[in-house]
């Protein structure tokens, strides 16, 4: 079921302020409300509030309040809006009087008696233009759980349970589940529906979940309850079709919205609800359970709902619908606290902003009253066959037919627009993988040149020479290192050997000289072989680094072969999908030639045998010229609606290409933009830039055709004679010319034009598009829009192929049906078609 979206609107609120009680005068209360004299403004202490509208205390009459804010609302409903009115307000404050459900006070002034007044008084007005059935639903929620109060199985007896009054169920009956459909919605399983069919039946369903409702004294009220209760009153309306009256005079009758009129949902079969709603405190006690954690705290009575509960409420304050909230407030002094929290809430729901929507099914309903129509023409035939034959008789056979060959045309565009989804489906899925499979060989394109550039650097130095010359220093140190040894151990040799020849005495200072400067050779060629093996290690690790990167680079390049040849694999995939594609279509068209060279025939022998029959039976030649005339009437009718509804299509699918066109061209302007700080010449700058101007050329091409397609259309629509039209004929004796068959040839990219003789019996040519001059191009556009360029997609070529050669195969369905009729009719004096 389609939605269509009205205009968004705020709740509306309006306060109603009962008068102080027998009870509360007694208790020496007073009145702190006061209203600000013709204002919708409320004041008590030093607050002040401003609402759409205040009734009662000194405001404007409780009697207007239906007329202002809940009438529109019943309006609204029969032109497939939702609706809900809310009570609200502290308890004792007047909510059961005012929505009129207490079965006593208010019952008739309330505002639920009303809206049945109203809404039965509509039904009675629309009743010969549709049929209408109702149903109504009653809900309690009382803490987390739902109540059925229409549910037979509650006893309508009361007993007293723990103190409080209370009601027996039976048992077996499972209680209403909670479900939240995969849309989201919240919906309520098992809930009783009543369908009802007169007012007293709708008032005895209120009166009867009123009766079931669970109740509980407190110490404010003993008529009060805790729980909410919404009663729901679902109206479904079929509109009737009067063929005396034109559809869009009778769209203005019942579903006159502006809304419905632009969207084309006349004469749908709308579902709609009202919601009615009386409640304690619901939406404070909501508004409480989402988020009021500090009250709860602070000791505030504010009952959890679960969260379904939580929306099937938010649900019942609107959402989808058009919202009232009536503010429910006593004036007495006692309650000021309560009332002046109920203004607070009042005033800020006030904000809330509402989505209210049409429900609808355009298709389905459109098939579905294309049926009806049919039907109720073929009662109407067979009343009218019963007194004989006439030419009305003859006009409503036609009107049949066309029916029939209009709902036919309509379920096979409906199978069509499936073929060409999934063809367009297809193309999309192809560019989006090609798209990111291209994306991936660039990501892989960049690895690998950083790789590359790592190789580089790590490979710029000669490793093996580097090795060697390393080696052979290391060698050279190590040569160095031994002499060095050598020398050092001599010289300990001679220290130590002086040593025992002194006995004691100093050593020379020349030898500790020479031994100092030894250990410190040692140690300088000591550093020197660390750094030199130091070094040999790191070039160890670059060299693995180097065998690393080369192995990634190959994996890199493997991977890239292989995306490349899946790219290529599957363009080929696509390419022979197409192929096999335009394959069937040639079979397709082969065969719609076929027939339309059979209709052509056909046409010719029926026409023959009404010029025989009109010899035969030329004592009645008036009948005969009737039957011919009206033969022409509908045959003048069938080509000239083809043509409106085909060009109107066409229009629609021009439009629709043309919109993701400039989408796809916005994409790439923003895509082209980061990419202008790249050199012009650049790879990715100038590829987008080519897309780009592509896509603008291809643009350009769409805005012609669809200019085109206007054109036509308008000239189609403002001549409805065949004359008009390029590809009927000239002869008044053959109301189609078939084309010839090589007319159905076709290559892609061409143009369909003919010679300037405007009226001769030339056939249609087909040229390539580019072998035409611009200034040609242009002429075919005003003579009428006769220019259709082909392109890649086959779905256009297949909108080219149903316009340009449909009608000769709609003439044989007709010729069929006229076989039909002759046959039956054939013991009549004059066959007609
Ligand atoms: N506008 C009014 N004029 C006269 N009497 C009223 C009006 N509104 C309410 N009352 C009286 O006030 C009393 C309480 O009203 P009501 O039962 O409608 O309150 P409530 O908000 O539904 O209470 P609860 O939430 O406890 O069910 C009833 O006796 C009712 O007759």
């Amino acid at each position: 079921m389609a939605m269509v979206n009205g205009e968004d609107c705020c709740v509306k609120v309006a306060v109603h302020i009962r008068p102080l009680l027998g009870d509360e005068r007694q208790q020496g209360c007073k009145d702190c409300v006061t209203v600000v004299p013709g204002k919708p403004q409320v004041q008590i202490g030093t607050h002040s509030f401003t609402f759409d509208h205040v009734y009662g205390g000194t405001g404007f009459p409780p009697s207007s309040m239906f007329e202002e804010c809940v009438s529109p609302l019943v309006d609204g409903l029969f032109q497939g809006y939702n609706a809900t009115v809310l009570a609200y307000g502290q308890t004792g404050s007047g909510k059961t009087y005012t929505m009129g459900t207490g079965c006593k006070d208010g019952s008739q002034t309330g505002i639920i008696p009303q809206v049945m007044n109203s809404l039965f008084g509509k039904i009675e007005t629309l009743k010969d233009q549709a049929e209408f059935q109702l149903r109504v639903s009653f809900i309690e929620i009382l803490k987390e759980e739902v109540r059925d109060l229409l549910d037979s199985s509650y006893v309508g007896k009361f007993e007293a349970v723990n103190g409080h009054v209370g009601k027996l169920a039976v048992p077996g009956k499972p209680p209403v589940q909670i479900r939240e459909a995969s849309n989201g919605a919240i919906t309520l399983a098992g809930l009783t529906e009543v369908f009802v069919r007169t007012q007293k039946e709708m008032t005895s369903c209120l009166e009867q979940g009123s009766l079931n409702r669970a109740t509980g004294s407190t110490n404010m009220n003993n008529q009060s309850s805790r729980s909410h209760a919404i009663f729901t009153i679902t109206l479904e309306q079929m509109r009737k079709l009067d063929p005396s009256v034109t559809e869009s005079a009778q769209t203005e009758d019942i579903a006159g919205s502006d809304c419905a009129k632009r969207t084309g949902s006349d004469g749908l079969r709308f579902k709609e609800g009202v919601h009615i709603n009386k409640g304690l405190l619901a939406l404070g006690n909501v508004i409480s359970a989402l988020g009021d954690e500090k009250k709860r705290k602070e000791g505030v009575h504010v009952p959890y709902c679960d969260s379904k509960l939580t929306r099937l409420l938010q649900d019942s304050l609107g959402g989808n619908s058009r919202t009232v909230m009536i503010a429910c407030m006593s004036p007495a002094d006692i309650n000021s606290e309560e009332t002046l929290n109920t203004l607070k809430y009042a005033n800020r729901a006030r904000n809330i902003q509402n989505k209210p929507i049409i429900n609808r099914n355009p298709i389905s309903e459109e098939i579905q009253r294309m049926h009806q129509h049919i039907e109720y023409l073929q009662v109407e035939l067979a009343c009218y066959q019963g007194g004989g034959a006439s030419d009305e008789i003859q006009a409503l056979k036609e009107k049949v037919s066309w029916l029939e060959a209009t709902n036919e045309d309509l379920c096979r565009e409906l199978c069509d627009s499936k073929d060409i989804d999934e063809e367009v489906a297809k193309e999309w899925e192809h560019t989006l993988l090609q798209d990111s499979m291209g994306k991936e060989l660039n990501e892989l394109n960049k690895r690998l040149e950083q790789k590359e550039s790592e190789m580089k650097m790590i490979g710029g130095f000669d490793t093996l020479a580097l090795k060697q010359h390393f080696k052979k220093k290391l060698m050279g140190l190590e040569e160095e290192k031994k002499a060095v040894q050598q020398e050092r151990d001599r010289l300990l040799a001679e220290v130590e050997s002086l040593a025992a020849a002194s006995d004691g005495h100093k050593l020379p200072d020349n030898h500790l000289q020479k031994l100092k400067a030894l250990e410190a050779q040692i140690l300088e060629l000591k550093k020197k072989h660390d750094n030199q093996v130091q070094l040999l290690k790191q070039k160890q690790k670059s060299e693995e680094a180097a065998k690393k990167l080369q192995e990634e680079i190959q994996f890199i390049e493997a991977q890239k072969v292989q995306l490349q040849h899946k790219i290529k694999q599957e363009a080929e995939q696509l390419r022979l999908w197409k192929a096999s594609r335009e394959k069937e279509l040639l079979q397709v068209l082969q065969r719609k030639s076929e027939e339309a060279a059979m209709a052509t025939k056909k046409l010719k022998e029926l026409l023959e045998t009404r010029k025989t029959s009109a010899q035969e039976h030329s004592g009645n030649l008036q009948g005969v010229q009737s039957s011919e005339r009206s033969l022409q009437r509908w045959l003048d009718h069938e080509l000239v609606m083809v043509h409106v509804h085909e060009v109107r299509n066409e229009y629609e699918k021009q439009s629709q290409a043309r919109t993701a066109l400039s989408e796809e061209l916005a994409f790439l302007r923003r895509e082209a933009l980061p990419n202008s700080a790249s050199p012009p010449g650049g790879k990715n700058g100038h590829s987008s830039k080519a897309r780009r101007k592509e896509m603008e050329k291809q643009q350009k091409m769409e805005e012609e055709a669809v200019a085109t397609a206007l054109s036509i259309s308008s000239s189609v629509n403002s001549n409805s004679s065949l004359k008009h039209s390029a590809d009927e004929t000239s002869d008044p004796l053959s109301p189609v010319a078939v084309p010839a068959q090589k007319q159905l040839k076709y290559t892609a990219g061409i143009v369909n034009t003919r010679g300037p003789a405007a009226f001769d019996n030339h056939a249609w040519k087909m040229v390539p598009i580019r072998q035409l001059s611009l200034a040609k191009k242009q002429a075919i556009i005003s003579q009428g829009g006769k220019l259709w360029r082909w392109r890649r997609s086959h779905h256009q070529w297949l909108l080219q192929f149903k316009w340009k050669w449909q009608k000769p195969w709609k003439l044989s369905e007709w010729i069929r049906h006229s076989d039909k009729t002759i046959m039956r009719a054939r013991p009549r004096p004059l066959p007609l078609p």
